[in-house]
């Protein structure tokens, strides 16, 4: 029986990996930069499945290098890097992973936060440094107990860290595109935007990057916010505008900020926001435990074999094509 062509732009967790080996001939890009956009149109060529990446971008112009593809799959809930009409309009479900990583992205975006309000990677560095030496501390800190916590997107991950937050005796409140049925049960009240901009102590967003959230976070929006206010980037990197993020917090307009994702990612070793003192900055770590990666490499593959079957992707995003 021949095999479905399948085109990976970088590796899954086993045992999801060994599976698509298993069933399809795979040309698999393994090298830690990004695959080049010609090694890309060359491969697919042929291809009838592509496991897609953050750092590719899958658009009208690619497909058009792609006659015979029936399937794109990707492990990640977020899909700003898919045009989904395009896919759509060549019938061609895309499958992600929504719901397998809440619970572990909840818990580094939360983490992040208590980071930030506690000073802990600051504290790391004067304890490794030397300085702790008698009448010498860090900054101090804010709680976070009777704090109002301002959650920007509360979909699957929002809700997770607003329980998290409730654990901490945080108020929550509250902005989503659409207001919230279940709010009782979420624990969280809400609000406009800007209610919530200038009310939260803590703000933690959690959107998908699209059109209408791209530079979400400006000038006017840091203007608007406490000057006690932490300000946590779980989501993507360009739903926040760069060059006011960094105003805002070498100005004093905010007094901290924590984010998961940057815009570049990585950020440049010369960049700015990495010499100020009140960031912390992961390595958009999110998902990334041994077991969520699994789950959601699992579920990829799932996606992709089930396209290539033609059979109906368990977690489809263009569901229109999904038959
Ligand atoms: N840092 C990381 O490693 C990870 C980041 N993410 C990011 O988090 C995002 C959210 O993931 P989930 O909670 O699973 O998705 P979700 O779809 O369950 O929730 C997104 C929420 O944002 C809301 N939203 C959309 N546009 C909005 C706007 N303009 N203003 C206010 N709210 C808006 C939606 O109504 C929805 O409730 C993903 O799209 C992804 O970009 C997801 C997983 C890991
Ligand atoms: O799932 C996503 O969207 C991520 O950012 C990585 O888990």
């Amino acid at each position: 029986m021949t095999k479905y062509k399948v085109v990976m732009t970088n590796r899954l967790m086993e045992p999801a990996l060994q599976n698509i080996l298993a069933n399809c001939e795979v040309k698999l890009w393994e090298k830690a930069e990004p695959i080049p956009r010609e090694q890309l149109i060359e491969w697919l060529k042929d291809a009838h499945g592509l496991i897609a990446s953050g750092n590719v971008r899958v658009d009208e112009e690619l497909l058009q290098h792609a006659p015979e593809l029936k399937v794109i799959a990707q492990a990640a809930v977020g899909y700003d890097n898919i045009d989904i009409a395009a896919c759509t309009k060549r019938g061609i479900p895309f499958g992600n992973t929504p719901g397998v990583l809440v619970e572990t992205t909840a818990e580094l975006t939360f983490g992040l936060l208590l980071c930030a309000a506690r000073r802990l990677h600051e504290a790391w560095n004067f304890v490794k440094g030397g300085h702790w030496v008698p009448g010498n501390n860090i900054s101090f800190g804010m709680d976070l107990t009777g704090k109002t916590l301002g959650v920007v997107g509360m979909g699957q991950i929002g809700v997770a860290v607003a329980r998290r937050a409730r654990a901490f005796g945080m108020n929550i409140i509250y902005h989503n595109r659409n207001r919230r049925s279940d709010e009782p049960q979420i624990g969280a009240v809400y609000r406009s935007f800007t209610e919530l901009l200038t009310e939260a102590d803590c703000i933690i967003v959690l959107t998908p990057l699209a059109a209408e959230t791209r530079g979400l976070f400006g000038r006017k929006e840091f203007a608007l916010m406490k000057k006690t206010a932490y300000f946590v980037n779980a989501s993507r990197g360009a739903v926040v505008d760069t060059p006011a993020l960094l105003e805002a917090l070498e100005t004093g307009k905010i007094a901290y900020a924590a984010l998961d994702v940057t815009d570049p990612e990585p950020l440049p070793g010369n960049h700015p926001l990495l010499k100020l003192p009140n960031i912390l900055i992961a390595p958009h770590i999110g998902s990334a435990t041994v077991e969520t990666r699994t789950a959601m490499a699992v579920l990829t593959a799932d996606n992709l074999l089930a396209g290539l079957a033609g059979k109906p992707l368990p977690a489809c995003v263009n569901r229109s094509v999904n038959y």
